[in-house]
């Protein structure tokens, strides 16, 4: 819709990633206007810009804790804006665009780089659309650290509209180091942006349990200290199957990381076992991604298992009744003697395992992409998805990505990437040593659910005989919901044509 080329932009919403995003965009050319509702934001802006922003850019950027003099010195009403929305999902943003409604005017592009519901960002499209306003939902990821110095950007919506803020969001967004891109491309039409940054938070909800239990692994198995841990995570992402892991990476500085002051002590040993955000309902992407998943029958156990963990996780006082009522830790991690040959070949294992099962995390969430976007009709090119992660985005993995980006770019339309021989490959090569990790790891009584939930993935998808044979009898018996027979082959995904009377009613 919009023919404008913007050189102001406003943010509205002044937290971590507003706030940094404004800073970014100030040194992208732009005068950038920012406001929040809560003026004490505002009023902390200052000690941000200061600290964290060239002085030279400091003109550029102006703060405001009233909307009318914030959207003045965009232009006011008269004059087509560029807004960027960085707040909460759900109610917050639609009170804001209610509340901006009277500045609105035809030819405006908000831009809305909060992790949103992908029905809400169509419904806020299709109601604007009419009055010639174009709301863009546009996943933005990597956390703070990336708004300020790039982000890999999802954006989808009206085309026209898009491609007149396109070259900002390129010199905006993070650049892929080996090809100089830009970690942004149109998505498609409304919401599916807002959808693709929902599978990326499930995919990196993924590979988060991995990596946490095979830090346990090492930590309570095998007793490694934690700056040798920093040191394994460091070697672990600096070269093969785990190279430039985002989640490895950081892994590596958490372990590593002591308090400036005082004796020597970890700043991870003070941090509670409690991940609260799906709980509490500040985040919404890993319960929609679970929820997705099980709407559109794509199967993500590592996704769903590392999410279900994390609920569980939630709620400490809980978890310390139901040890009370059994008597004890049922998951106390078993402490070990081992040699260092076994310790050795543990740790390339579980090197692998990692790896093996982060694949199934990126798989279950490209398969749920590629099912979203048949349903929807979005044509969303995987091989986009892959393109816009390889930098600024906290699933970053460039082995990943070199291995996925190619066969999805031949490929084109794809349903289940399990089917790729180059995935098929790599899957063969690395699962016996997540079987390996997995098995020990029982034995050794470490929290898997993520690990040992990818791997009956891998085993159940790639299964020629599985025990739902019985479950479809067992549901013949009771519901008489009728089976297809081995003799006739697949046969397609639809109820089957035979019924066994095993016991009249
Ligand atoms: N943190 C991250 O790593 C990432 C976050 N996101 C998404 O970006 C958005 C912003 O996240 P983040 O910066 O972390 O969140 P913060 O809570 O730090 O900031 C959100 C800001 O929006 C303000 N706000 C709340 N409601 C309104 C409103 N109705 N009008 C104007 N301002 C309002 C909040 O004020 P108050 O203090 O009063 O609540 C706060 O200043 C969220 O949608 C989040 O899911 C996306 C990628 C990464
Ligand atoms: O969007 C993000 C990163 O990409 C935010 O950090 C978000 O808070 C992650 O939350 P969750 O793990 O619940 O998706």
């Amino acid at each position: 819709m919009s023919q404008h080329s913007f050189t102001k932009i406003g943010v509205i919403g002044a937290g971590s990633m507003g706030s940094n995003m404004a800073m970014l965009f100030a040194e992208n050319d732009m005068d950038v206007s920012v406001f929040d509702t809560k003026p004490e934001n505002i009023d902390n802006l200052t000690t941000v810009f200061r600290d964290g922003l060239d002085a030279k850019y400091h003109t550029r950027i102006a703060s405001f804790k009233e909307y009318r003099l914030f959207m003045e010195s965009l232009g006011g009403a008269s004059v087509p804006k560029l807004l960027v929305l960085s707040i909460p999902h759900g109610s917050p943003a639609d009170e804001v665009l209610k509340d901006a409604r009277p500045w609105l005017t035809r030819g405006d592009v908000i831009l809305d780089g909060g992790n949103e519901w992908y029905e809400n960002a169509q419904r806020r499209q299709k109601t604007l659309q009419p009055q010639g306003i174009s709301y863009l939902s546009m996943g933005v990821s990597g956390g703070y650290q990336s708004a300020r110095h790039g982000p890999s950007i999802s954006p989808s919506g009206d085309k026209t509209a898009l491609d007149a803020v396109m070259p900002l969001l390129e010199r905006f967004a993070a650049k892929d180091p080996k090809t100089g891109l830009s970690c942004v491309v149109n998505m498609g039409p409304a919401g599916c942006g807002h959808y693709v940054k929902m599978v990326h938070n499930g995919i990196e909800q993924g590979i988060l349990g991995i990596v946490s239990e095979a830090w346990e692994l090492m930590y309570k198995c095998l007793h490694i200290k934690l700056d040798d841990i920093a040191m394994i995570f460091n070697k672990w992402g600096s070269e093969g199957e785990l190279k430039r892991n985002f989640l490895i990476n950081i892994g590596a500085d958490i372990c590593g990381r002591h308090h400036p002051e005082g004796p020597p002590s970890h700043v991870l040993n003070e941090v509670q076992d409690k991940v609260v955000q799906d709980a509490d309902d500040s985040e919404g992407t890993g319960v929609w991604s679970v929820m997705e998943a099980a709407r559109r029958h794509v199967s993500a156990p590592t996704i769903s298992s590392a999410h279900f963990f994390r609920i569980a996780s939630a709620d400490r006082s809980q978890r310390l009744c139901v040890v009370e009522n059994l008597g004890q830790d049922l998951g106390a991690a078993r402490k070990q003697q081992v040699d260092d040959g076994f310790r050795d070949n543990f740790l390339e294992d579980l090197r692998l395992a990692v790896y093996c099962a982060c694949l199934a995390s990126f798989v279950q969430g490209l398969n749920l992409i590629a099912r979203a976007s048949e349903d929807e009709g979005w044509e969303v090119g995987l091989a986009n998805c892959i393109r816009i992660w390889r930098e600024g985005c906290i699933i970053r993995s460039e082995y990943i990505a070199d291995l996925l980006q190619p066969v999805l770019e031949r490929e084109g339309k794809i349903m289940n990437v399990l089917t790729l021989k180059p995935v098929g490959d790599e899957i063969r090569r690395t699962f016996p040593a997540l079987k390996r990790v997995v098995a020990t790891a029982l034995e050794w009584n470490a929290h898997i659910p993520t690990l040992s939930a990818s791997l009956e993935y891998y085993k159940y998808c790639a299964g020629i005989h599985l025990p739902s044979q019985f479950m479809e009898a067992e549901l013949d018996y009771f519901g008489a919901h009728s089976y297809d027979k081995k003799s006739e082959g697949p046969g397609e995904v639809k109820k089957g044509k035979h019924h066994f009377e095993w016991k009249p009613a």
